[in-house]
Protein backbone atom coordinates (compact mmCIF):
# COMPACT_ATOMS: atom_id res chain seq x y z
CA UNK A 1 0.00 0.00 0.00
CA UNK A 2 3.02 2.43 0.74
CA UNK A 3 6.59 2.09 -0.04
CA UNK A 4 9.53 4.91 0.90
CA UNK A 5 12.47 3.99 -1.20
CA UNK A 6 15.27 6.45 -0.06
CA UNK A 7 13.23 8.96 0.89
CA UNK A 8 14.97 12.48 1.55
CA UNK A 9 13.07 15.98 2.96
CA UNK A 10 14.61 18.98 2.30
CA UNK A 11 12.59 22.18 3.63
CA UNK A 12 13.92 25.83 1.99
CA UNK A 13 16.94 23.42 -0.17
CA UNK A 14 19.03 23.05 3.39
CA UNK A 15 17.12 21.56 6.67
CA UNK A 16 17.28 17.73 5.95
CA UNK A 17 13.87 17.04 8.02
CA UNK A 18 14.28 13.09 6.64
CA UNK A 19 17.28 11.35 5.13
CA UNK A 20 17.36 8.05 3.41
CA UNK A 21 13.22 6.73 4.89
CA UNK A 22 12.74 3.28 3.55
CA UNK A 23 9.54 1.07 5.17
CA UNK A 24 6.88 -0.44 3.22
CA UNK A 25 2.99 -0.67 4.81
CA UNK A 26 1.04 -3.67 3.51
CA UNK A 27 -2.86 -2.97 2.47
CA UNK A 28 -4.69 -3.90 5.81
CA UNK A 29 -1.98 -3.23 7.64
CA UNK A 30 -2.27 -0.99 11.57
CA UNK A 31 1.48 0.87 12.14
CA UNK A 32 2.50 3.65 14.67
CA UNK A 33 4.98 6.26 13.69
CA UNK A 34 7.09 7.60 16.95
CA UNK A 35 9.79 10.05 17.84
CA UNK A 36 10.85 12.99 19.87
CA UNK A 37 9.39 16.37 18.09
CA UNK A 38 11.37 17.53 15.20
CA UNK A 39 12.41 13.59 14.62
CA UNK A 40 10.17 13.67 11.34
CA UNK A 41 6.99 12.20 11.75
CA UNK A 42 4.73 14.95 10.79
CA UNK A 43 6.86 15.34 7.48
CA UNK A 44 6.07 11.50 6.48
CA UNK A 45 2.29 12.29 6.71
CA UNK A 46 2.91 15.64 4.53
CA UNK A 47 4.33 13.53 1.98
CA UNK A 48 2.01 11.03 2.05
CA UNK A 49 -0.78 13.69 1.68
CA UNK A 50 0.76 15.35 -1.05
CA UNK A 51 1.44 18.48 0.90
CA UNK A 52 5.01 18.23 0.11
CA UNK A 53 7.09 16.63 -2.23
CA UNK A 54 10.22 13.95 -1.43
CA UNK A 55 13.57 15.98 -2.29
CA UNK A 56 14.81 12.37 -3.19
CA UNK A 57 13.84 8.96 -3.13
CA UNK A 58 10.71 7.39 -4.23
CA UNK A 59 7.08 6.96 -2.49
CA UNK A 60 4.73 4.49 -4.05
CA UNK A 61 1.04 4.48 -2.49
CA UNK A 62 -1.66 2.37 -3.69
CA UNK A 63 0.38 2.20 -7.40
CA UNK A 64 0.87 6.43 -7.58
CA UNK A 65 3.88 7.78 -7.28
CA UNK A 66 3.84 10.82 -5.21
CA UNK A 67 6.87 12.34 -6.96
CA UNK A 68 5.64 12.19 -10.75
CA UNK A 69 1.88 12.92 -9.69
CA UNK A 70 0.61 16.24 -11.33
CA UNK A 71 -0.71 18.74 -9.29
CA UNK A 72 -4.30 17.75 -11.34
CA UNK A 73 -4.26 14.57 -9.94
CA UNK A 74 -3.83 15.44 -6.62
CA UNK A 75 -7.32 16.26 -5.45
CA UNK A 76 -8.15 12.90 -6.89
CA UNK A 77 -5.24 10.86 -5.01
CA UNK A 78 -6.39 12.01 -1.57
CA UNK A 79 -9.76 10.84 -2.11
CA UNK A 80 -8.02 7.20 -0.86
CA UNK A 81 -6.58 9.14 2.18
CA UNK A 82 -8.70 10.49 5.46
CA UNK A 83 -6.39 12.61 7.80
CA UNK A 84 -6.73 13.13 11.48
CA UNK A 85 -5.12 16.12 13.16
CA UNK A 86 -4.50 16.90 16.51
CA UNK A 87 -6.68 19.42 16.88
CA UNK A 88 -9.16 18.08 14.53
CA UNK A 89 -9.75 21.01 12.47
CA UNK A 90 -13.75 21.04 12.97
CA UNK A 91 -15.42 24.37 12.02
CA UNK A 92 -17.24 25.51 14.97
CA UNK A 93 -19.85 27.81 12.95
CA UNK A 94 -20.97 24.27 11.38
CA UNK A 95 -22.91 21.80 13.29
CA UNK A 96 -21.21 18.29 13.69
CA UNK A 97 -23.39 16.87 10.22
CA UNK A 98 -22.21 19.77 8.30
CA UNK A 99 -18.44 19.56 9.40
CA UNK A 100 -18.40 15.77 8.12
CA UNK A 101 -19.99 15.79 5.13
CA UNK A 102 -17.97 18.80 4.07
CA UNK A 103 -15.15 16.38 2.42
CA UNK A 104 -18.35 14.35 0.58
CA UNK A 105 -20.03 18.00 -0.99
CA UNK A 106 -16.46 18.95 -1.93
CA UNK A 107 -15.99 15.86 -4.05
CA UNK A 108 -19.63 16.67 -5.62
CA UNK A 109 -21.68 13.81 -4.00
CA UNK A 110 -25.41 14.17 -4.29
CA UNK A 111 -27.67 15.41 -0.93
CA UNK A 112 -29.43 11.95 -0.18
CA UNK A 113 -26.28 10.09 -0.53
CA UNK A 114 -24.30 12.58 1.53
CA UNK A 115 -26.65 12.00 4.41
CA UNK A 116 -26.47 8.38 4.26
CA UNK A 117 -22.68 7.91 4.93
CA UNK A 118 -22.57 10.80 7.09
CA UNK A 119 -24.99 9.34 9.63
CA UNK A 120 -23.09 5.93 8.89
CA UNK A 121 -19.88 7.59 9.76
CA UNK A 122 -21.34 8.87 12.81
CA UNK A 123 -22.71 5.91 13.92
CA UNK A 124 -19.49 4.42 13.74
CA UNK A 125 -18.20 7.00 16.36
CA UNK A 126 -20.69 6.80 18.31
CA UNK A 127 -22.37 10.15 17.55
CA UNK A 128 -25.30 10.25 15.74
CA UNK A 129 -27.54 11.55 18.91
CA UNK A 130 -25.30 14.60 18.43
CA UNK A 131 -25.62 15.46 14.51
CA UNK A 132 -27.34 18.72 15.16
CA UNK A 133 -24.91 19.98 17.48
CA UNK A 134 -22.41 22.47 17.33
CA UNK A 135 -18.72 21.40 17.95
CA UNK A 136 -18.74 23.76 20.87
CA UNK A 137 -21.24 21.55 22.55
CA UNK A 138 -19.23 18.60 22.98
CA UNK A 139 -16.50 17.25 24.80
CA UNK A 140 -12.91 17.09 23.48
CA UNK A 141 -12.95 13.45 23.17
CA UNK A 142 -15.89 13.58 21.36
CA UNK A 143 -14.69 16.14 19.10
CA UNK A 144 -11.68 14.04 17.98
CA UNK A 145 -14.51 11.45 17.28
CA UNK A 146 -16.14 13.95 14.97
CA UNK A 147 -12.92 14.64 13.14
CA UNK A 148 -12.52 10.72 12.50
CA UNK A 149 -15.87 10.62 11.24
CA UNK A 150 -15.24 13.23 8.60
CA UNK A 151 -12.06 11.48 7.97
CA UNK A 152 -13.54 8.01 7.19
CA UNK A 153 -16.70 9.89 5.32
CA UNK A 154 -15.61 8.82 1.73
CA UNK A 155 -14.14 5.15 2.85
CA UNK A 156 -10.37 5.90 2.22
CA UNK A 157 -8.38 2.94 2.29
CA UNK A 158 -5.76 4.43 3.94
CA UNK A 159 -6.24 6.08 7.56
CA UNK A 160 -3.33 9.00 8.47
CA UNK A 161 -3.52 10.38 12.09
CA UNK A 162 -0.78 12.96 13.47
CA UNK A 163 -0.92 12.84 17.38
CA UNK A 164 -4.62 12.57 17.68
CA UNK A 165 -4.92 11.77 21.21
CA UNK A 166 -2.30 14.66 21.49
CA UNK A 167 -4.72 16.58 24.12
CA UNK A 168 -6.95 13.60 25.62
CA UNK A 169 -6.36 11.97 28.78
CA UNK A 170 -5.11 7.87 28.89
CA UNK A 171 -8.92 6.34 28.95
CA UNK A 172 -10.18 8.66 26.09
CA UNK A 173 -7.17 8.08 24.28
CA UNK A 174 -7.66 4.34 24.43
CA UNK A 175 -10.67 4.63 23.69
CA UNK A 176 -9.77 6.71 20.09
CA UNK A 177 -7.14 3.97 19.71
CA UNK A 178 -10.27 1.31 19.53
CA UNK A 179 -12.18 3.38 17.05
CA UNK A 180 -9.01 2.93 14.58
CA UNK A 181 -8.82 -0.58 15.17
CA UNK A 182 -12.24 -1.22 14.53
CA UNK A 183 -11.87 0.52 11.05
CA UNK A 184 -8.16 -1.28 10.51
CA UNK A 185 -10.38 -4.35 11.23
CA UNK A 186 -12.87 -3.67 8.77
CA UNK A 187 -9.83 -3.15 5.66
CA UNK A 188 -8.87 0.62 5.85
CA UNK A 189 -4.60 0.92 6.06
CA UNK A 190 -3.96 2.94 9.83
CA UNK A 191 -0.68 5.16 10.09
CA UNK A 192 -0.71 6.95 13.33
CA UNK A 193 2.26 9.56 14.43
CA UNK A 194 2.15 9.67 18.04
CA UNK A 195 4.78 10.26 20.56
CA UNK A 196 2.70 8.40 23.29
CA UNK A 197 4.66 5.53 24.45
CA UNK A 198 3.00 4.02 27.17
CA UNK A 199 -0.60 4.00 24.63
CA UNK A 200 1.74 2.74 21.93
CA UNK A 201 3.59 -0.17 23.78
CA UNK A 202 -0.10 -1.49 25.37
CA UNK A 203 -1.27 -1.19 21.84
CA UNK A 204 1.27 -4.03 20.06
CA UNK A 205 1.27 -3.04 16.61
CA UNK A 206 4.10 -2.48 14.71
CA UNK A 207 6.34 0.43 15.11
CA UNK A 208 8.46 2.62 12.87
CA UNK A 209 10.59 4.82 15.27
CA UNK A 210 12.39 8.08 13.47
CA UNK A 211 15.18 10.07 15.34
CA UNK A 212 16.56 12.86 13.64
CA UNK A 213 15.00 12.14 10.69
CA UNK A 214 15.86 8.75 10.12
CA UNK A 215 14.09 5.86 10.82
CA UNK A 216 15.62 3.72 13.45
CA UNK A 217 14.24 1.39 14.17
CA UNK A 218 10.92 -0.93 12.61
CA UNK A 219 9.17 -3.03 15.36
CA UNK A 220 7.03 -5.66 14.74
CA UNK A 221 3.86 -5.58 17.50
CA UNK A 222 3.67 -8.78 19.33
N1 LIG B 1 7.73 23.69 6.24
C1 LIG B 1 8.89 23.57 6.91
N2 LIG B 1 9.92 24.42 6.70
C2 LIG B 1 11.09 24.29 7.35
N3 LIG B 1 11.34 23.33 8.27
C3 LIG B 1 10.34 22.45 8.54
C4 LIG B 1 9.08 22.53 7.90
N4 LIG B 1 8.29 21.52 8.38
C5 LIG B 1 9.06 20.87 9.28
N5 LIG B 1 10.28 21.42 9.38
C6 LIG B 1 11.38 20.94 10.23
O1 LIG B 1 11.63 19.59 9.94
C7 LIG B 1 11.91 18.85 11.14
C8 LIG B 1 10.94 17.69 11.27
O2 LIG B 1 9.66 18.24 11.55
P1 LIG B 1 8.34 17.36 11.68
O3 LIG B 1 7.20 18.30 11.89
O4 LIG B 1 8.27 16.41 10.56
O5 LIG B 1 8.66 16.56 13.03
P2 LIG B 1 7.70 15.80 14.03
O6 LIG B 1 8.41 14.54 14.40
O7 LIG B 1 6.35 15.67 13.43
O8 LIG B 1 7.66 16.77 15.26
P3 LIG B 1 6.42 17.15 16.23
O9 LIG B 1 6.15 15.92 17.03
O10 LIG B 1 6.98 18.27 17.05
O11 LIG B 1 5.30 17.58 15.33
C9 LIG B 1 11.81 19.84 12.29
O12 LIG B 1 13.12 20.26 12.63
C10 LIG B 1 11.01 20.99 11.71
O13 LIG B 1 11.37 22.23 12.30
Amino acid sequence: MIAFEHVGKRYGGRFEALADVNFRLSRGEMVFLTGHSGAGKSSVLKLLTCLERPSRGRIVVAGHDLGQLGSVRIPFYRRQIGVVFQNHQLLFDRTVFDNVALPLLIQGMPASDVARRVRAALDKVGLLHRERALPIELSGGEQQRIGIARAVVHKPALLLADEPTGNLDPQLSADIMRLFEDFNRIGTTVLIASHDLALIARLRHRVLRLKDGRLIADENGS
